[in-house]
C-alpha cells in the first residue's frame, strides 16, 4: 500500500508544506507569513497555533483528507548535538524544541507542529536531519577560546539528502565517500562528509565560514568587538549584520544572485568585486575542508539556489578543480528530502531514532 507522508518546513517567512504519495508530490503550498502576521508573537513556539491552523486549512482546500496519512514530518531545528538520520518526535524533544534553549529557529516549529498533528490521527510524527546534526569529530571543536567551543549548525537536511544522490549516482555507499560539500543558499555552509559523518563543518547560523547573500561569515574579531561595545549599536543590530543583513545584502543590497550578475552584466564593477570575493572566500573555504579529509576527496559537491548560477560557480570552480572532481547539484528539496527520510522508516529500511 502507498504511504502517504505530510512534510511541513517552516522558514523565517514562509511554512512550506506538501502532501506526498512515496515520492510523488500529491500537493504543495507555500504560506507566506507578513512581517506584521510574525512580529505578533514573542517568540517562535508561541506561532504554533497560528502556523497549525494555516497548515490544516490548506490541506483541506487541496481536498485530502487527514485521516488519510501514515505519518506527518517535520523539518527538526535546534536541538541538542545528535547524529543524523530520521527521529520519532517524543515529549524530550517537543521540550527542548519548545524551550528552545539552543535558541530561536522557525525550524524548531515543524517537530512541535508534526507531533501535534500525528497525535490526533494516532500516527507516527517524525524530524529528518535538523540543523542541530552534529558528527563533528573532536580535534573540529577546539576555537582557540576555552570558553567557546565550535558547535556543529548547518544546512544538514540538504547536505545529507544530495550527499545520497551523489552516492547513488556513483553506485556506491554513502558510508564509502569522501568529500566536501558547499551548501550556497542564502546561508552557506561548508562540510567534510568522512565515510557517512559530516566531521566538520562551519557554522552557518553564527558567523562562521564565508560570506553569503544574507550573513557576514567570518569578519575579524578586533574591530567587532569594539563596535559591540562602542555604545553605537545594539545587540540586535549587530545580530543584524551578520545574520540576515549581512553579506551581499550589506554591499549591495539585495541578497538575489540573478539581480547581481545582471548589473555585473551591466559593467558595475562594484556588484563584481563583492559577488566575486563571496566566489574566493567560498573557494578558500572549500580548500580549508580538503584538507580535514587530508586531500583524499571523491569529489567536491556545490549544492543550494546559488549552485543554479553559472557565473558564481565558474569562479568557484576555477580554484578547487585542482582538488578533486566537482560535481553541481544545484537547488535543493528539502520537502522531498523530509519524505523520504520518514519513508526508509515506515518501510523498515532504516530504523527511527530515539532523541
Ligand atoms: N535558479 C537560480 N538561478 C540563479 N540564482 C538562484 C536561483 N535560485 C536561487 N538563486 C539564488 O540563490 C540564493 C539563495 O536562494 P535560495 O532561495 O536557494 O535560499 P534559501 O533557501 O532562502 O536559503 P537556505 O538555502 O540558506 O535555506 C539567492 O541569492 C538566489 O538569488
Ligand atoms: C544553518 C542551517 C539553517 C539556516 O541557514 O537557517
Amino acid at each position: 500500500m502507498a504511504k502517504y507522508i505530510l512534510v511541513i518546513n517552516p522558514g523565517s517567512t514562509s511554512t512550506k508544506i506538501a502532501l506526498f504519495e512515496e515520492e510523488s508530490v500529491v500537493f504543495e503550498n507555500k504560506i507566506s507569513h507578513s512581517t506584521e502576521e510574525i512580529h505578533v508573537f514573542r517568540d517562535v513556539a508561541s506561532q504554533f497555533e497560528f502556523r497549525k491552523n494555516l497548515i490544516i486549512e490548506a490541506v483541506k482546500e487541496n481536498g485530502f483528507d487527514l485521516n488519510r496519512l501514515d505519518a506527518v514530518c517535520g523539518r527538526g531545528g535546534l536541538l541538542k548535538p545528535i547524529e543524523g538520520g530520521t527521529y520519532i518526535v517524543n515529549d524530550e524533544m517537543i521540550k527542548d524544541l519548545t524551550l528552545a534553549e539552543r535558541g530561536e529557529h522557525a525550524s524548531n516549529l515543524g517537530g512541535i507542529i508534526a507531533r501535534d498533528l500525528a497525535d490526533d490521527l494516532n500516527i507516527p510524527a517524525y524530524i529528518v536531519d535538523p540543523v542541530a546534526v552534529d558528527e563533528m569529530h573532536d580535534i573540529a571543536r577546539i576555537s582557540g577560546m576555552p570558553l567557546i567551543e565550535r558547535p556543529s549548525l548547518f544546512h544538514a537536511l540538504n547536505q545529507k539528502a544530495i550527499a545520497r544522490e551523489v552516492a547513488k549516482d556513483k553506485n556506491v555507499k554513502y558510508e564509502n565517500l569522501n568529500m566536501v560539500m558547499a551548501h550556497l543558499g542564502g546561508g552557506i555552509s561548508v562540510a567534510a562528509h568522512h565515510f557517512g559523518r559530516v566531521v566538520d563543518v562551519n557554522n552557518a547560523l553564527d558567523g562562521e565560514g564565508p560570506m553569503s547573500p544574507e550573513r557576514s561569515g567570518t569578519v575579524p574579531m578586533g574591530p567587532l568587538y569594539k563596535m559591540a561595545f562602542s555604545g553605537d549599536y545594539t545587540l540586535d543590530e549587530i545580530k543584524k549584520m551578520n545574520y540576515g543583513k549581512g553579506g551581499l545584502v550589506a554591499y549591495l543590497g539585495t541578497n538575489d544572485a540573478r539581480e547581481i550578475v545582471e548589473r555585473i552584466e551591466n559593467g558595475d564593477e562594484k556588484a563584481k568585486l563583492y559577488y566575486d570575493a563571496m566566489a574566493y572566500q567560498i573557494a578558500k573555504e572549500i580548500g580549508a575542508y580538503a584538507t580535514v579529509l587530508k586531500g583524499k576527496l571523491d569529489c567536491i559537491v556545490l549544492t543550494g539556489g546559488l549552485a543554479h548560477e553559472k557565473y558564481l560557480v565558474s569562479r568557484i570552480k576555477e580554484r578547487i578543480e585542482f582538488i578533486s572532481e566537482v560535481l553541481v547539484y544545484p537547488g535543493e528539496n528539502e520537502l522531498l528530502s523530509l519524505a523520504q527520510g520518514a519513508l526508509r522508516v515506515l518501510k523498515g529500511e532504516e530504523e527511527p531514532k530515539t532523541y
